[in-house]
């Protein structure tokens, strides 16, 4: 669906030359949704708006949907949706006309447009609020508005820019399950950024992180998190003893790096492994063998903040309150 090569783009200001992407391979998969994860001024919003047209790039090729963004932009335009970080609904006509509008602007006939607005209304949960004005509806059913009018003309490729900045916890998740639901019902392939890491975490296929105009990371959040720094798997036992005994097991497993032995209050045993959850039946097993009995067991996974800690030396949490 998307494919790029070394895709680039410099801005001039004044005598400066900021290089917001900096020759960035984007490979993208029908059906696939993929966030762009990135701090404040990473280039996640430069590239997305050189893979709609918007944006001329400055060197390196993008072929989208299909089709050269540089050679063909109206025909690449054409098999897109995009819904900017901006309301792209008007103020004071009511939902239904808007999108209605929208459709016909896209070119589709009144039977086709009227259909297919009652159609995203519908998945889009937003029937109810087809007569209210745009102004008047609530910022989640706003947001689900924009990306209904991204949706109109059926495209096969959605781009989202920051689809739930500024949206309550409630409205996002709401918001993530909305567009679930749209990947399953037409399997529309989605790309979209945001620098929020649960959003990444839990709901995108493929995660590219993105800093300095360059990808730095690309895969599942799980690849992502297993390639840089491995579960810390924890387990606690009843005395100082058993928890050198524990450590001393827990160093025999081919996959356990840094064991270290706890003592104080709760005394216990860390390490980390590559696959905390495919580790822990053999250590238990271990354990018991040699008499040792946890009390408590924990595999805790690394986070994508770690993850863009280890490649970057500073935090996404940090950077995006
Ligand atoms: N039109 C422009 N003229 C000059 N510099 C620009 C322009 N657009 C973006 N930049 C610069 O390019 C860099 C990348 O910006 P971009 O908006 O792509 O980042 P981003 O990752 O989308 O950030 P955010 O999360 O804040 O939207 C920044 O340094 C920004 O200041």
């Amino acid at each position: 669906m998307i494919r790029t090569r070394d895709l680039t783009k410099h801005f001039r200001v004044g005598k400066e030359t900021v290089e917001a992407v900096r020759g960035v391979d984007i490979d993208v998969a029908e059906g696939e949704l993929v966030a762009l994860l990135g701090p404040n001024g990473a280039g996640k919003s430069t590239t997305l708006r050189m893979l709609t047209t918007l944006l001329e790039p400055t060197s390196g090729t993008a072929v989208v949907a299909g089709r050269d963004v540089r050679a063909e932009p109206a025909r690449v335009r054409r098999r897109i949706g995009f819904v900017g970080q901006g309301h792209g609904a008007g103020e004071d006509q009511r939902a239904g006309e808007e999108l209605y509008t929208q459709g016909l602007l896209y070119g589709l006939g009144r039977a086709t447009a009227r259909a297919r607005t009652a159609e995203l209304l519908d998945v889009l949960e937003l029937s109810g609020a087809a007569d209210r004005e745009v102004t008047r509806l609530s910022g989640g059913q706003r947001r689900r508005l924009d990306i209904a009018m991204g949706l109109i003309h059926r495209p096969p490729l959605l781009f989202l820019d920051e689809p739930s900045t500024g949206l309550d916890p409630h409205s996002r998740a709401n918001l993530w399950e909305h567009i679930a639901r749209l990947r399953e019902k037409s399997g529309t392939t989605i790309v979209l950024t945001t620098h929020y890491l649960e959003e990444a975490d839990g709901a995108a296929g493929r995660v590219l992180v993105i800093d300095h105009g360059r990808v730095i990371a690309d895969g599942t959040a799980d690849e992502l998190k297993a390639g840089v720094s491995g579960d810390l798997v924890s387990f606690t036992v009843a005395d100082g003893g058993s928890a050198a005994t524990g450590a001393e097991i827990a160093g025999r497993l081919p996959a356990a790096d840094g064991v270290e032995a706890v003592s104080g209050r709760e005394p216990g045993v860390r390490l980390r492994v590559e696959r905390g959850d495919a580790v822990l039946p053999e250590l238990l097993r271990a354990l018991d063998a040699s008499g040792v009995a946890p009390t408590t067991v924990r595999v805790q996974r690394p986070t994508l903040d770690d993850v863009f800690l280890a490649l970057t030396g500073r935090s996404l949490r940090e950077e995006n309150p």
